[in-house]
């Protein structure tokens, strides 16, 4: 690329909040100037690479401990709107089954491979519809792509859409989709759903309609490289108007015993319990969601904790799921 091309790549590429990209652009226009035998300009923006990347490590760590961070920021007057953070989740934290682990890996290929498509015409798949019952993985499996494919997670916060913008809903979903084709990113718009349901006491069917119909446009027309996913607890309840405006619809099932032990095995890897107890436990937990597993497992184990017991025991451990499943702790 020629040197002009490379400051209009770079300047483009942190528009749009690309780091990796601009720093990956910014080291090839060093390699160009050293190369013309510019050694003061190419050793000058070496040290500015050194200090965008100095800031971006300070950034990645900050955003390991799950506060939000200013990387791909959303602009001001969506700061409230937008919950923008980056994921170290992966795919293998999350347990699914075979056919939905395909179908997630087949997303990430196609948009790690996305040029190769894009050449011959093709589009990756980038609309996403999760659904299922709650505590499943669906957000989870958000994390996880934004995690594998290291751009940030933008979640679209509904509640806060709805309630301070009552009327103004359709308005700033339009600067939401602008913000997602300037900014790539995975935008999650959790409990999508929510668009077209009754909104309190307020309720406007008009409003709601036409909050509906203004993202379906919306999505229709977003050309951008940006992953879209809507979660929903709705399944067979969704029209075929919406379901076909998304490239890939991924049904995440209730656990069934097995995945439950596999994620008890996860969750109890430092504590010594044996596969027979694991299973008795599992065996227990039909019903439960993975979520609810998660908080019984962490529950007993903060009670072991507190009460100056190295590991909790599997009978404190099967209490908590019991509890779960009779619905005590609701
Ligand atoms: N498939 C899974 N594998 C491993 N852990 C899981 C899985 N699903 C859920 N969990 C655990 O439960 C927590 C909550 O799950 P998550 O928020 O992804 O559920 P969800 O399907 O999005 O639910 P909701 O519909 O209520 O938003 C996760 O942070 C994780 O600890």
């Amino acid at each position: 690329m020629a040197t002009a091309e490379l400051v209009a790549e770079l300047v483009r590429a942190h528009t749009q909040g690309d780091e990796r990209r601009w720093l990956n652009l910014l080291s090839q226009l060093i390699a160009a100037e050293s190369r013309a035998g510019h050694t003061r300009q190419a050793a000058r923006l070496r040290e500015l690479l050194a200090e965008a990347r100095e800031l971006e490590s300070s950034q990645a760590k900050r955003a390991a401990t799950g506060r939000p961070i200013q990387l791909a920021r959303a602009p001001r007057d969506l700061a409230d709107v937008l919950d923008v953070r980056y994921s170290d989740v992966r795919l293998t934290d999350l347990v699914l089954s075979s056919t939905l682990r395909d179908s997630v890996q087949r997303v990430l290929d196609e948009q790690r491979m996305a040029g190769r498509l894009i050449e011959h015409g093709l589009a990756p798949r980038r609309r996403l519809l999760l659904h299922g019952p709650p505590g499943c993985g669906k957000t989870m499996a958000a994390h996880a792509l934004a995690g594998e494919l290291a751009l940030p997670l933008a979640r679209v916060r509904l509640e806060v859409l709805f309630s301070r913008y009552l009327g103004e809903t359709a308005a700033t979903l339009t600067d939401i989709f602008d913000h997602i084709s300037r900014v790539r990113a995975v935008y999650l718009f959790d409990e999508f759903d929510a668009l077209g349901k009754h909104r309190g006491d307020e309720f406007d069917v008009g409003e709601a309609k036409r909050v509906v119909g203004t993202f379906l446009q919306l999505l229709d027309a977003d050309d951008s490289d940006s992953l879209i996913v809507a979660a929903t607890n709705l399944g067979g309840a969704l029209d075929h108007a919406l379901l076909r405006r998304f490239d890939d619809v991924l049904e995440f099932p209730p656990p069934t015993e097995e995945s439950i032990a596999v994620l008890l095995r996860r969750l109890l890897r430092s504590v010594p319990v044996d596969d027979d107890a694991v299973r008795r436990l599992a065996r227990l937990a039909r019903g439960l969601s993975f979520a609810d597993v998660r908080v019984a497992v962490d529950s007993a184990r903060k009670a072991a904790i507190l009460s100056d017991s190295e590991y909790p025991s599997a009978e404190s451990i099967a209490s908590e799921l019991s509890s779960r499943v009779r619905g005590d702790s609701l």
